[in-house]
């Protein structure tokens, strides 16, 4: 469902992403992870058609992102880390605003509105100016436009920051539920939140692939011989230092998924 291949991106002397080549099959939930500036959101809004790499290709859903950006745009549902919530807007309006703009079949638009409100909890807060809400009901309604039209790929990044913990727990919920019928990669800095969400784990480091497998594959790889279930979050914080922290030079990128 989602093909990058060999995908680099210079702003101008500074390489954000090197060489990244990775799959995502139908239906799988894969968590992106990396420190703060390893070009995860720039991969993001590559993926989603936003910006334009320097070389290498993207896929999603069998469509060139560079060269057919409409076609991606309606088959993904994109959670951006500041999404462009227009604070003059109503949730209703500004959700009826992101369906047109999605070129959703005009009949379809209300239902789907009110659909995606009551999956993200905004359903009692349709008639608010955004600009009155707190920050996490703002990244709900950036969540619900995301969802609107149900698209087939949802690229989320970073879609718990600002939420509080009960709505953190939900939207882990809903992002559980969307597994297997919508294909899914979010970003985060939560590393309890990629094992409760994600099947596959995609980290990179300095824009450069370093491991990409199953949780349990990570597990046999970088702590053989150890006795680690799912709910043991440890082992993720472990792993992932093993393989973020100070990589030798050059190695990073020869890591195959
Ligand atoms: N528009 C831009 N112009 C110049 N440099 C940029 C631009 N956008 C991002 N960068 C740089 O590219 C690198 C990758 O940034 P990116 O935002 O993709 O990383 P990230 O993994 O998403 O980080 P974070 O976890 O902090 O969100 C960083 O060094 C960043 O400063």
């Amino acid at each position: 469902m989602i093909e990058v291949s060999n995908l680099t991106k210079r702003y101008r002397d500074l390489t954000a992403v090197d060489g990244l080549s990775f799959t995502v099959g139908k239906g799988e939930v894969v968590g992106f992870l990396g420190p703060n500036g390893a070009g995860k959101s720039t991969t993001m809004r590559i993926l989603t058609g936003f910006l334009p790499a320097t070389s290498g290709t993207a896929r999603v859903a069998g469509f060139d992102v560079f060269e057919e950006p409409l076609e991606v745009k309606r088959r993904i549902g994109y959670l951006p880390e500041s999404p462009p919530v227009y604070v003059d807007l109503t949730v209703r309006a500004y959700l009826r605003f992101c369906a047109e703009l999605k070129q959703l079949p005009r009949a379809r638009v209300p239902g789907e509105v009110d659909r995606v409100a009551a999956r993200t909890g905004v359903d009692g807060v349709m008639d608010r100016v955004i600009g009155n809400l707190s920050k996490g009901y703002r990244q709900r309604v950036g969540l619900a436009q995301a969802l609107l039209g149900d698209p087939e790929v949802l690229v989320l990044d970073e879609p718990t920051v600002g939420l509080d913990p009960l709505q953190i727990r939900e939207v882990r919920t809903l992002i559980r539920s969307l597994a297997g019928k919508h294909t899914v990669i979010l970003s985060t800095h939560i590393l309890p939140e990629v094992a409760m969400t994600c099947e596959k784990v995609l980290v990179v480091n300095r824009g450069r692939l370093v491991d990409y497998d199953t949780l349990g594959g990570l597990i046999e790889k970088h702590l053989p011989g150890r006795k680690v279930t799912l709910d043991d979050i440890a082992f993720l914080e472990e792993i992932y230092g093993k393989l973020v922290e100070a990589p030798p030079a050059g190695a990073a990128g020869e890591v195959r998924p």
